[in-house]
């Protein structure tokens, strides 16, 4: 049982959604299938043997082969690396006693997630997993998101631009009345953004993934990011079927194993993970993770909604060198409003900047690049 708990307290908890605790009258009941899930996982010896077998076998029921061979809550399992956002609608564990009814959210992140895990199981109801991977293989192909960041770094000796194509906020509110995606994403593209990024949370930013998709079929030619709230698999084949060539995943909100789990899967799809985190405790978790090419440092606290843009520079003094040893690239996030910022950032390590309000509350937001760069980027 020991090693059982010392594998089954890093699987991913990404894939859960209520609906998985039901069965179906062709099949035998879920659980049980979890359990032989859990048993095959037993027998694994290498991390990578108990992905394969995730992989193929129930994927989406691994959390609960971890509460219940492990006797942990999900929520026990990623509070013990750090982790404070809570998951609402998961199994419990007998012990947990019935119900979290009456819990309510401790802060937006956590309210955003736990509103993303009831949206992303109705989603799942009407387009299951295996209909998404379906839809995923016929999209576009993806674009080269970090070549092209790499690239437009070299050709301005200035953080390479993600622009963000985001109607609302809930720190700010309605940024932008008069919203219409493709016009915005071109005339970021006209003005030199490298690539961009597109908010699909309907509910708290007023985006949606129709935005996405408008963009991606599009004469756009940047690459673009999915900015989305993952917290299941389904999400990144999902936001592949619609043409996004990279997605986000918080380090707030996701346990380890998922992180490798969801990287694996973006790298098997020819997309890019941007990983964010905000702190010291998350930059570490994900710098000891293989494969991660790409860490964006969010300035503004998801819990607090409070900017300072020196948070940047402190994680980078204290983990820059392993940070360039490994040759990951650094995104600046959020709160860049001037030239001062972009090279303050700049100085600080970054090769890469992603900026929403600045841009997007003037009346030509590709004109604004220049505003905020101090000179027109090339193209
Ligand atoms: O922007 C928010 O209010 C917010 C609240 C909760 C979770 C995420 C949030 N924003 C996502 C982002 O981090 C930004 O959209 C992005 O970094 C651009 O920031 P900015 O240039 O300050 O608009």
């Amino acid at each position: 049982m020991e090693s059982l708990l010392a594998a089954s307290s890093s699987l991913p908890t990404a894939a859960f959604s209520p609906s998985s605790l039901s069965s179906s009258s062709s099949s035998p009941p879920r659980f049980l299938r979890a359990v032989t899930a859990a048993r095959a996982v037993r027998c694994a010896a290498a991390k990578d043997s108990i992905l394969y077998a995730l992989e193929h076998d129930e994927m989406f029921n691994s959390a609960e082969v971890i509460q219940w061979e492990s006797g942990k809550s999900i929520n026990s399992i990623a509070a013990a690396q750090g982790i404070r956002i809570r998951r609402r609608c998961r199994p419990r564990y007998p012990s947990e006693g019935s119900g979290t009814d009456k819990a309510v959210p401790r802060n937006i992140l956590e309210q955003i997630i736990w509103d993303k895990e009831v949206e992303v199981s109705q989603r799942k109801a009407k387009k299951p997993l295996q209909k998404v991977i379906e839809s995923s293989q016929h999209a576009p192909p993806p674009r080269d998101f970090i070549g092209a960041l790499t690239a437009a770094y070299s050709r301005n000796d200035a953080p390479a631009l993600i622009a963000e194509v985001k109607k609302a906020s809930p720190s700010r509110g309605v940024l932008r009345e008069d919203f219409n995606p493709v016009e915005i994403a071109q005339s970021y593209e006209m003005n030199g953004a490298a690539c961009l990024s597109i908010l699909t949370d309907e509910k708290h930013f007023q985006g949606s993934f129709e935005n996405l998709e408008t963009v991606r079929n599009s004469r756009v030619k940047c690459p673009l990011l999915c900015k989305e709230f993952v917290i299941d698999i389904w999400q990144i084949y999902y936001a592949r079927s619609k043409g996004a060539d990279a997605i986000l995943l918080i380090a707030a909100v996701l346990p380890d194993l998922d992180i490798k789990y969801m990287l694996r899967i973006c790298k098997n799809l020819g997309m890019t993970a941007l990983i964010e985190v905000h702190d010291e405790r998350e930059l570490d978790r994900v710098l000891k993770i293989d494969g991660v090419q790409l860490i964006g440092i969010n300035n503004r606290s998801l819990e607090t909604f409070k900017v300072d843009t020196s948070n940047t520079k402190t994680l980078l003094e204290k983990r820059g060198d392993i940070i360039r040893e490994k040759g990951i690239m650094v995104v600046g996030e959020s709160g860049l409003f001037t030239p001062d910022d972009v090279a303050y950032v700049h100085n600080a390590g970054v090769s890469a900047i992603l900026v929403g309000e600045s841009l997007i509350k003037q009346e030509n937001p590709g004109q604004a690049i220049a505003g905020l760069y101090g000179k027109e980027l090339l193209r």
